[in-house]
Formats: C-alpha cells, structure tokens, sequence
C-alpha cells in the first residue's frame, strides 16, 4: 500500500501475544509461509479464512494439546502481508508451553523477535513507520490523552500530513524545473518561482506549528514533573502520601527523615504527573544527608512545577536557586492552632487531615491541561519525528533563503526537505532505524 517493496520472509514467526499467564485466553499469533501447514497438521484441514472455528488441537505424535478457537488470515490481506493464525487457548502456563514447543518443532519455525510481525507489516507495506509508531504507543498508553494520540497515529492521520507536505515540495521543484526549461522564453514570467517561495514560506509556518504542537504534546509522553521542596519537617512526605494516597514516603516527627527521591505517578486528566518528594532543605552534617540535599535541589530546579512547601506554625524560608518551572508556596499544618494564616501563600493545606488537597490537584491538573493544549491536529509524537521535521524545515528555509544561489541547487534544498520528509514515514531510505525503531515494540505485535 504505502511502500512497494515486497519482502519474502522464509521464517515463519509466532509468539504469544497477549497478556501475562495465567489468563482466561491466550492467544499465540503466527506468520510466514508455513502458517498453512501449522494449521493443517494440527488440526487437520484447514479453516474458513477469518472466521473463528472451534476445534481441538493435536500435537504430531497425536497428543491433544488443548482445544480452542483458530483463526486464519490469508495473506496478502492479513496483519503482516503474510498468511497468518491466532490460535485462542486456555491461558495456563503449562498449556501455552506445551504449545509454543510445538510449534518450534517445525522446520522454519520460531519465536518472533519483539515488533517483528509489525515490522514484517512495514516491509510488506501495510503501513509506515507513523503508523507502526502509533501502534507500539496506543499499547505502551497507560493515559487517556496517550490513547487518543497513540489512535491518530496509529489511523495515519501523521502519515497523511507529511505525504501531504512532500507533495506540495513537488510541486514547488516541478515549478521551478519549468521556470529553468522556458527561462529563454520571453512569454513565461519570471514570476513563477516568486509563487513558489510564497507557498514556501507559508509551508514553514505551518511546520513550526506543527513542531510547537509537538513540544506542547511531549507532556502526554514525558509527563509533569512536580518537586515538593522544604524545610525539614515542614511535611513533605505526608503531602506526597496525601497526593498518592497511599503510605509511599516514611512520616516522621524526626527532621531528616527522606533522604533520597521518591517518585510517584498520578494520572491527573490524561495526563501523567510525577511527583517528587525531596530531602529537607538545611545546613546538614551528615554525608548522606547533603547528597540528599544536592538532589532535591537538582530536582527542583528541572521541574516543571516546584510546591515549596512550609509549616505555618513554624515559618522558614528556603533559598533555591536556578529554578525552570513555577513556584507554588503552600503553607501546611492548617489544622493547628498556631499557624499563621496571615502570610502571603498560593495554597493551604493540612497534609495530615487532607484539609486543601483536593485543590491543590486541581491546580496541578489545570497548569497539566493547560500546558497540554487540546489534542485536536495531526501531532508529531516522538523525538525521531521532530528532529526530522526540524531539518527538513532548515532545508526549506535554506532553499528560501538562498537567494544568491542557482535555482537548481534552491530546488536541490527543497528535494532534500522532501526526502527527510520521507524519513519520518519511511518511505525513505531507513533501513539503519528499523532496528532501534522494531526492538522498543513488545512480543508479540
Ligand atoms: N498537625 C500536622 N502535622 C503534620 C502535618 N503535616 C505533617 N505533619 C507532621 O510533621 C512531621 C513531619 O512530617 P514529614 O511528612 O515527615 O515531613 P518532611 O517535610 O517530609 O520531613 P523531612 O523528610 O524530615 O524533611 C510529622 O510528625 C508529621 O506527622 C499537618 O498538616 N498537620
Ligand atoms: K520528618
Ligand atoms: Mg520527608
């Protein structure tokens, strides 16, 4: 469909494709050339193509290995091209070995490598690497907001927009090949290629709002990073418990009690969010307690929001230096009587009753969303797409640019964009990514 190489894969490839055993159902996916007869020797005969059958399922020397549905899918209108089996069992651990070893019995048979039926999808031109990468992540998608955009890109939706660009760079370069054919002509204005560099320009634009988009959208795939910083005692554990809503740092009335990070994820309207507890902030003496110290420091300062943290009945202040994020100061221990509501504070709150909590994670969930933006476009969704896209625009601009330069090496800046284009889709020259790109996928896809 989208790349017309054909590739003739010998290995016929299977795995176990879903989830850990035991399970209700276990389905083992199979593909290559001897689907067909790994169907017919045990189950003797084949099924109706796509359809589930009911049938029970016999090793070569005429064991029942277990009985349970088939389904076969005749390339080349299958998942990978090839012809391809699902075979649903029952899910237990000894059922599926049993199984799995008989299939590595046959000749040409075995275990697939992780992301190998998709690659095997790719090369047979099912799909483009957009595609593929969408797929990989609408299974790694732990987050509504990681779905949806896992989705758009596993329908295409990427694909379409930079086969949508390459075309119209083709069109720009067929504008100027005709500009350089009839430039002795006096009837062909030289005010073609003036068109050009208009539509150009306005190609970049629309580039860097799709690369914008993208650096927005990176907080679905790397999430917020929130830090709580403080004094010692101020009650930063117990905020960060109240936050996981579980017991995952050590409370105590000792000062000095968190030494190292701890990290915790919360799904906060899509949207991951790390939050990090840190070691109290002071002059300490301990060894071990100033590396704590130098972390939480470092951590604060990565983050995207820092919740300085302070005991009202106990104020101190904290120095922090070179921070990227926010700073939210919120006075905790509104629940004594000795604390001072008079400061001038972002939030109060009691970490031991839970009194303020509920709103400052609505805060953090609006500062996400906000951040965010609305999933709406196509979106580039990796690093990989987005250097792309990058380079591919600097050869635009260069093409622009260049005035000064002969119109066949401004088209040559152009032809480049479209190739690096093409690289992001794979229609391109990409045989030395595949690797990295298939080996991040988990068996079985
Ligand atoms: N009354 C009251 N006590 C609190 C509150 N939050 C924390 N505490 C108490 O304050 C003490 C210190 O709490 P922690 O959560 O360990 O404080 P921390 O900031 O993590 O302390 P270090 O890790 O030592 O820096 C404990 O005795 C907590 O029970 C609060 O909102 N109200
Ligand atoms: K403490
Ligand atoms: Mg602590």
């Amino acid at each position: 469909m989208m790349n017309d190489m054909q590739s003739v894969f010998r290995d016929t490839i299977f795995a176990l494709s879903s989830g850990r055993l035991p399970s209700g159902v276990a389905v083992i996916r199979l593909s290559g050339p001897d689907v067909r007869f790994v169907i017919e020797t045990i189950m003797s005969g084949m099924p109706e193509p796509r359809k589930a059958t009911y049938r029970s399922f016999h090793s070569r020397d005429s064991e029942l290995l277990d009985r349970g549905l088939v389904i076969y899918f005749p390339g080349p209108g299958s998942f990978t091209g090839e012809d391809c089996a699902e075979f649903h069992l029952h899910g237990g651990a000894a059922v599926i070995d049993r199984f799995l070893s008989e299939l590595s019995s046959f000749k040409n048979c075995r275990i697939a490598e992780p992301g190998e039926f998709t690659r095997r999808a790719f090369s047979n031109g099912k799909m483009d690497l957009t595609v593929a990468e969408g797929l990989a992540d609408l299974i790694a998608a732990e987050t509504e907001s990681q779905r949806r955009l896992a989705l758009q890109a596993a329908s295409g939706v990427q694909h379409g927009l930079y086969m949508g660009w390459r075309k119209e760079l083709l069109q720009a370069r067929a504008l100027i090949e005709a500009e350089l054919d009839f430039a002795d002509e006096s009837d062909v204005p030289g005010s073609v290629s003036q068109q050009v560099w208009r539509n150009m320009d306005d190609l970049t634009v629309r580039i860097d709002k799709h690369l914008a988009d993208g650096k927005r959208a990176s907080i679905f795939r790397d999430g917020l990073h929130v830090a709580i910083v403080g004094a010692p005692n101020a009650g930063k554990s117990s905020l960060l418990n109240q936050l996981a809503g579980r017991e995952v740092a050590i409370i105590s009335e000792e000062a000095g009690t968190t030494r190292d990070l701890i990290e915790v994820k919360l799904d906060l309207g899509g949207i991951p969010v790390f939050v990090t507890d840190t070691a109290g902030i002071r002059e300490a003496s301990s060894v071990v307690e100033k590396i704590g110290i130098a972390r939480a420091h470092e951590r604060a300062a990565s983050a995207d929001v820092v919740l300085l943290l302070e005991d009202m009945c106990d104020p101190e202040q904290v120095a922090l230096s070179d921070i990227e994020g926010e700073i939210w100061r919120i006075g905790n221990k509104m629940d004594l009587p000795g604390a001072d509501m008079q400061t001038a504070l972002d939030y109060r709150i009691s970490a031991r009753s839970g009194e303020g909590i509920d709103e400052l994670i609505d805060a953090i969930r609006q500062f996400a969303e906000a951040k965010a933006g609305t999933i709406s476009d196509a979106l580039p969704t990796r690093r990989r797409h987005m250097n792309l896209l990058e380079a591919a625009k600097l050869n635009i601009v260069e093409a622009i640019e260049g005035e000064s330069l002969s119109l066949e090496l401004r088209a040559e800046h152009l032809r480049r964009a479209s190739q690096t284009l093409g690289r992001i889709t794979g229609d391109v020259d990409v045989e030395d990514i595949l690797d990295v790109i298939f080996s991040q996928f988990c068996i079985g896809k």
